[in-house]
C-alpha cells in the first residue's frame, strides 16, 4: 500500500479532537467559574447577614448602654442642676444597661461624680472641656449638644472602654445654658458579649470591628475588637452609633469557597473534557470509516459494472455460446450467440437443461461423462458433444464449463462456453476422406486397404485362418471411356463398386486403387487351406458372374438429351491366399497383381491364383 493511500488517511489523529476538547473545556471552565462565584456570592450573602445581625446586635448594645446617661440627664434638669441622691440613682441604673460599667457626672465638664467610685476614683477632677485631660469627644458633645462616643481608650483606672458623653443643657429658649456632661463607660469587650461575635468564630468567621478616625487619615483603622484572624477580601456592614459608625467586617477563616468542591468540580469538567474530545475523536472516526467503506464500495460497484459491461460485450461479440446453469443443471442464462448457433432465444433456453437439446443416446453419453466431474465440482474442458439445431440438425460443440460455489463451497451451478465446431469436424472429415477414401466411390484407398490387409494378417496370424486378397482389372474399360467420355466411364465404375460390395460380407473390404483396378480382402476363410482356396474361387467366380451382367449408364446425347446406354463388361481377377504375417503386404499385393495379369493374358474375364497357391 503506498503512503497515499486512502487506507493510510482514515485514522483520525487526536489532535483533531483539541477543538471540541477546548470547547468543552471553555465550557467548564465558565460553569465552574459561574458555580464557584455563586456559590461565593451566597457565602459572601450568608456572611454579610450574619455580619449585620452581629452589627445590630453591638448597636443595639452601644445604644442601651448609652441610653443610661438619659434618666440622669433627666434628674439633672428636673433639679435644674443640683441632683440630689445622684450616686443612689445611678448605682441603681447601671444593672439594667448592660454593657454600661460607669456612671459619671461632670458639671461643666469636671468628673465629680462616678459610680461605681471604687475603681474609678483617679478619674474625679478630670477637666474634659480644658487643659491637658480635655476630651475631644467631650467638647464635641458639648458644643454640637449631641451625645458622643469616644472610640474604645486605654482607661486611667485600666482596660478599655468608650465614653459616651452626653450633654446636658438646662433652660429653654434663649436662657438654655450648658450645665455639663453625663458620661457612660462602656468596657470593652463586655459592651460586645451580648452580641455574642464568639458565635461568629464558632461558625468559622474571621470579624473584625474598627473604625475610622473621623478626624485624621480616613484610611487608617481602629481595631476596637477581633477574632485574632486574619481578613480575607471580608463583607462589612456599618455600625451606626453616635457621632459615628464602625464597621464590621467578617470573612470565613479558611477564605471564600470550598477548594476541595472546586478541586472534584474541576476534576469532573476534565472528565467532561476528555470524554467530549473522545467522544468527537470516536464520532469523527466512524464518519471517516463510514465514509471510506461508501467510497470503497462506489469504486467496487463501479469496478463491477465495468466488469459487467465487459462480461456483455464480449458475450455480445463473441462467436461462442456463453451460458450459465443452476445447481439442477437448467439454464439461467444464456449469451445473444446462441440464437446464431442454434437458433433458439436465450429467452428459450431459460429452465430447460442442456440434455434436452441432445438426441437421447448422446445425452445418456454426456451425462454420464459429466457424472464425476460435477460431483467433484471440478470444471472441464473441451468437452465434445452433439447438440441439435432447432431445425434438427446435429451441430458438434465444444463444452467448458466452471463450477460455481457459494462462500460455504456449496454448488450453485455451472457457468461456461459451448464452441460451434460442426464446420470444422466436416472439414475434418473431408480431409479424412480425402486421405484414406477414393473420391468417384468413397470405397477405402490404397493407404486405408494397406492398413486394413495389415490388420488381417495380424487377426489371420492369430486365428490361424486364411485370408484372401483378390486384385481385379476391368476389361477393355478405356473404350468405354473414348467413346462415351470419363462421365460414363465413372457411372460404370461407381457400379462396379456397387456389386463388388453386394459380394462380400460386410467385415470384408472392397477398395479402388485407381483407374480400373479393384482390390477386396476377404478376412477370415477357413483354417484349411484347400477350403479356403475353394472359397476364394467361388468369390471371385461370383464378382465376374456379377460384373458380367449389363450396365445401363446413362448420359447426355449431343443434343442435350439423356440416353442410356447399355454396357457389357468383364474383369480379370488374380487371388492370393494369406495367413499371419508369413508374407508382407507389398509381396502380398505384388502376387495377387501377378496373378490378375496371368488371368489377362489368359484371355480375360477369368480367375487365376498366385503361383504359390497353385502350386498347393
Ligand atoms: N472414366 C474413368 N476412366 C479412368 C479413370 N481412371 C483411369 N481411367 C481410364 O481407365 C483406362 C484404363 O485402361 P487400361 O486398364 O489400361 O486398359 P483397358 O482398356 O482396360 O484394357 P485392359 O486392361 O488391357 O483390358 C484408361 O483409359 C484410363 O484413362 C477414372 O477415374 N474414370
Amino acid at each position: 500500500m503506498s503512503a497515499g493511500s486512502p487506507e493510510n488517511n482514515v485514522k483520525l489523529p487526536w489532535r483533531k479532537a483539541m477543538p471540541s476538547f477546548l470547547l468543552t473545556a471553555a465550557i467548564a471552565v465558565t460553569v465552574i467559574w459561574r458555580s464557584e462565584a455563586e456559590s461565593i456570592a451566597d457565602e459572601r450573602q450568608v456572611a454579610e447577614r450574619m455580619a449585620v445581625t452581629h452589627g445590630a446586635a453591638i448597636r443595639r448594645n452601644i445604644e442601651r448602654a448609652l441610653s443610661a446617661t438619659y434618666p440622669l440627664a433627666a434628674l439633672v434638669r428636673q433639679a435644674n442642676g443640683t441632683p440630689a441622691n445622684v450616686e443612689q440613682l445611678a448605682g441603681e441604673l447601671l444593672p439594667f444597661y448592660a454593657g454600661a460599667s460607669a456612671l459619671a457626672l461632670a458639671p461643666d465638664g469636671i468628673v465629680r461624680i462616678i459610680v461605681p467610685e471604687a475603681e474609678n476614683a483617679p478619674v474625679i477632677g478630670t477637666d474634659l472641656l480644658h487643659g491637658p485631660t480635655r476630651d475631644k469627644e467631650a467638647i464635641r458633645a458639648r458644643d454640637t449638644a449631641t451625645l458622643t462616643l469616644t472610640p474604645p481608650v486605654q482607661l486611667v483606672q485600666g482596660g478599655v472602654a468608650a465614653i459616651g458623653r452626653l450633654p446636658v443643657h438646662l433652660g429653654s429658649g434663649p436662657d438654655r445654658k450648658f450645665w455639663g456632661l453625663i458620661s457612660v463607660l462602656i468596657r470593652f469587650p463586655d459592651v460586645l458579649q451580648s452580641a455574642d461575635l464568639d458565635h461568629l468564630k464558632a461558625e468559622g468567621y474571621a470579624y473584625h470591628l474598627w473604625r475610622n478616625d473621623p478626624d485624621g487619615d480616613f484610611r487608617v483603622h481602629h481595631t476596637i475588637a477581633t477574632s485574632g484572624d486574619p481578613l480575607i477580601d471580608p463583607v462589612s456592614v456599618a455600625v451606626p452609633i453616635p457621632n459615628g459608625t464602625w464597621m464590621l467586617s467578617v470573612s470565613p477563616v479558611d477564605g471564600w469557597g470550598d477548594p476541595l468542591n472546586l478541586v472534584m468540580k474541576s476534576a469532573l469538567g476534565l472528565s467532561i473534557c476528555i470524554l467530549a474530545a473522545g467522544l468527537h475523536h470516536s464520532i469523527e472516526s466512524l464518519r471517516r470509516e463510514r465514509a471510506e467503506v461508501e467510497r470503497r464500495i462506489e469504486l467496487r460497484t463501479r469496478e463491477l459494472a465495468r466488469s459487467e459491461q465487459r462480461f456483455r460485450d464480449i458475450a455480445h461479440i463473441s462467436a461462442d455460446w456463453i451460458w450459465e446453469v443452476d445447481a439442477e443443471g437448467r439454464y439461467t442464462f444464456a449469451s445473444a450467440s446462441v440464437r446464431s448457433l442454434l437458433d433458439y432465444s436465450p429467452e428459450e433456453l431459460l429452465g430447460k437443461t442442456p440434455f434436452e437439446l441432445m438426441p437421447p443416446d448422446e445425452a445418456a453419453r454426456v451425462s454420464a461423462a459429466l457424472a464425476e466431474t460435477v460431483a467433484a465440482r471440478a470444471p472441464f474442458r473441451d468437452l465434445e458433444n452433439i447438440v441439435l439445431h432447432k431445425n434438427g440438425t446435429p451441430m458438434v460443440t465444444l463444452t467448458s464449463g466452471t463450477p460455481i460455489l457459494d462462500d460455504e463451497g456449496k454448488l450453485l451451478g455451472y457457468r461456461g462456453v459451448d464452441r460451434d465446431i460442426t464446420a470444422r469436424r466436416k472439414l475434418e472429415e473431408q480431409i479424412r476422406q480425402l486421405a484414406f477414401l477414393d473420391t468417384l466411390t468413397q470405397l477405402p484407398n490404397r493407404r486405408l486397404f494397406t492398413d486394413r490387409l495389415n490388420q488381417a494378417l495380424a487377426l489371420t496370424g492369430r486365428s490361424a485362418c486364411y485370408g484372401a486378397l483378390l486384385f481385379m482389372d476391368l476389361d477393355r474399360f478405356k473404350p468405354l471411356n473414348d467413346e462415351h467420355g470419363h462421365a460414363v466411364g465413372d457411372l460404370l465404375l461407381l457400379e462396379v463398386a456397387e456389386r463388388l460390395k453386394r459380394c462380400v460380407r460386410e467385415a470384408d473390404t472392397v477398395a479402388r486403387f485407381g483407374g480400373d483396378e479393384f482390390v477386396v480382402l476377404i478376412g477370415a476363410l477357413a483354417t484349411d487351406r484347400a477350403v479356403s482356396l475353394a472359397h476364394a474361387a467361388a468369390i471371385a467366380q461370383d464378382m465376374l458372374e456379377s460384373l458380367s451382367q449389363p450396365y445401363h449408364l446413362r448420359k447426355r446425347n449431343d443434343v442435350g438429351n439423356d440416353i442410356t446406354i447399355e454396357h457389357h463388361c468383364s474383369a480379370s481377377i488374380g487371388v492370393t491366399l494369406f495367413r499371419g504375417h508369413e508374407t508382407t503386404v507389398e509381396a502380398l499385393l505384388q502376387r495377387a497383381d501377378t496373378a490378375m495379369y496371368r488371368a489377362k493374358a489368359a484371355g480375360r474375364n477369368t480367375v487365376r491364383f498366385a503361383e504359390s497357391d497353385e502350386a498347393v
